[in-house]
């Protein structure tokens, strides 16, 4: 196909997303990295090529290209004109009506249990991880993705644990499994997210820490006191504990808090609103008035009411933003985890020689402390998995990729 590259439209730990234009003026997006560092964008492509649902992301196709005597990956996807859901909640200050929550949320399950029934397991369901367009919410990013062998129930093949450490379920950051049920945890997690603009565990601000609560703990996050019966209900059902007790999507998607959201005759009434082309279009907002929802109507208004013109402005005039931050988390990925776990081994274990000494000191020092305290007090970390999960996501991203020579570790083995 005939295109040419637009500017950049985001940026993510593996990829630079831009706008592209095809020969006949399509517009579309296209996310590209050198060849070299592809395999997990042809993962993405691989996944994303044999779906198609409406609220998944669609594959247009992918490339090669050279540019600047640089080979490139590129995977052709729909332009979602609206940004991700996260900024979506950042643009209506830091909060989302219930409404649009329970509007979102349906779409979302839609498409997570499409992928569930075609076997697949997102693995990173997160706000910056579902795009806003025309028609509502999609699901993005299949980077993390994973089939399921449906006759076992289990991966297919040995692949590790990834996501983004905030969203993961305690099953997840035990390192024992990621299936169907890690994705209805990290939705309620995101469900949170809409509803107070705030990553599921607020008050910890030590990644270690967070991933050590949620494996172990025994807590859920906090439900936000101001939500509905029907809306913390459907938080209960996706965050528990028990990965076999959380709700699927189906069972979801017949919850009373998305009722006006997923019946028949709503979902036609979606389907037909007029296209707005972003979140911010008043078209979004209109087609959604009036419409019933559990404790009440939509009332647009307030979506740009003057308060929420001001929560918008008091979060970009300097209340913690956490999306930025949680840019400087890892999204675990096999190479970095394998590397990694060679890393925190080493550190760990007693027979640091000369060579993990040098590790050592390419490690930001007051974290790798904390490993070394977190991992002393929690046994080796040769007896599992989790606690490499938790080491490593202790590090800042920009860290570890500046300092750590991946190539170096490749061969350590993942205990
Ligand atoms: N189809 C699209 N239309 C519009 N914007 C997009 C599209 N896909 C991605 N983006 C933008 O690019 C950003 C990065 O995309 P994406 O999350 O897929 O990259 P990534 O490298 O896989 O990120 P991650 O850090 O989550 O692994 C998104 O947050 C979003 O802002």
């Amino acid at each position: 196909m005939d295109w040419s590259r637009g500017h950049a439209i985001g940026r993510g730990s593996s990829a630079t997303v831009s706008v592209a234009t095809s020969g006949s003026g399509d517009i579309f997006a296209v996310k590209s990295i050198e060849l070299p560092q592809s395999e997990f964008l042809q993962r993405e492509q691989q996944f994303l090529s044999c779906l198609c649902h409406p609220h998944v992301v669609t594959y247009k196709g992918c490339d090669i290209t050279r540019e600047n005597n640089t080979f490139m990956y590129n995977l052709f996807m729909e332009y979602m004109s609206g940004g991700t859901l996260s900024d979506a909640v950042c643009d209506q200050g830091g909060r989302l009506d219930e409404a649009l929550m329970g509007y979102y949320t349906s779409q979302i399950l839609q498409g997570l249990d499409y992928l569930h029934s075609r076997g697949v397991v997102h693995c990173d369901i997160k706000g910056r991880n579902v795009l806003i367009g025309e028609k509502g919410a999609k699901i993005a990013d299949l980077g993390c993705a994973k089939w399921i062998n449906s006759v076992t129930g289990h991966t297919m093949a040995a692949v590790p644990i990834g996501g983004t450490p905030m969203f993961m379920a305690p099953e997840v950051a035990r390192g024992e499994d990621q299936g169907f049920p890690a994705d209805t945890w990290a939705l309620g997690c995101t469900v949170i997210e809409m509803a107070t603009g705030c990553p599921p565990w607020p008050n910890v601000n030590n990644p270690m820490s967070v991933l050590y609560r949620i494996a172990f703990s025994g807590e859920l996050p906090e439900f936000p006191d101001f939500l509905s019966s029907q809306a913390k209900d459907f938080l209960s059902k996706c965050l528990r504990r028990d990965p076999k007790e959380r709700w699927t999507a189906k069972q979801l998607l017949k919850h009373p808090f998305l009722e006006a959201f997923v019946s028949p005759e709503k979902q036609s009434q979606d389907i037909t609103t007029s296209s707005p082309t972003s979140i911010l279009d008043q078209g979004i907002w209109n087609s959604m008035e009036g419409l019933e929802i559990p404790g009440g109507f939509v009332n647009t208004n307030s979506l740009n009411s003057p308060a929420s013109r001001i929560g918008k402005l008091s979060v970009e005039s300097g209340l913690p933003n956490w999306a930025k931050w949680e840019e400087t988390w890892i999204t675990i990925r096999r190479n970095e985890a394998v590397a990694l776990c060679g890393s925190v081994t080493a550190l760990v274990g007693d027979e640091v020689d000369g060579d993990d000494m040098e590790l050592e000191s390419t490690v930001n020092v007051g974290e790798a402390e904390e490993w070394i305290s977190f991992l002393g007090s929690n046994g080796s970390c040769s007896n599992s998995c989790s606690n490499f999960l938790m080491a490593c996501t202790c590090v800042e991203h920009s860290d570890v990729m500046s300092s750590l020579n991946f190539e170096r570790h490749k061969d350590a083995q993942v205990l």
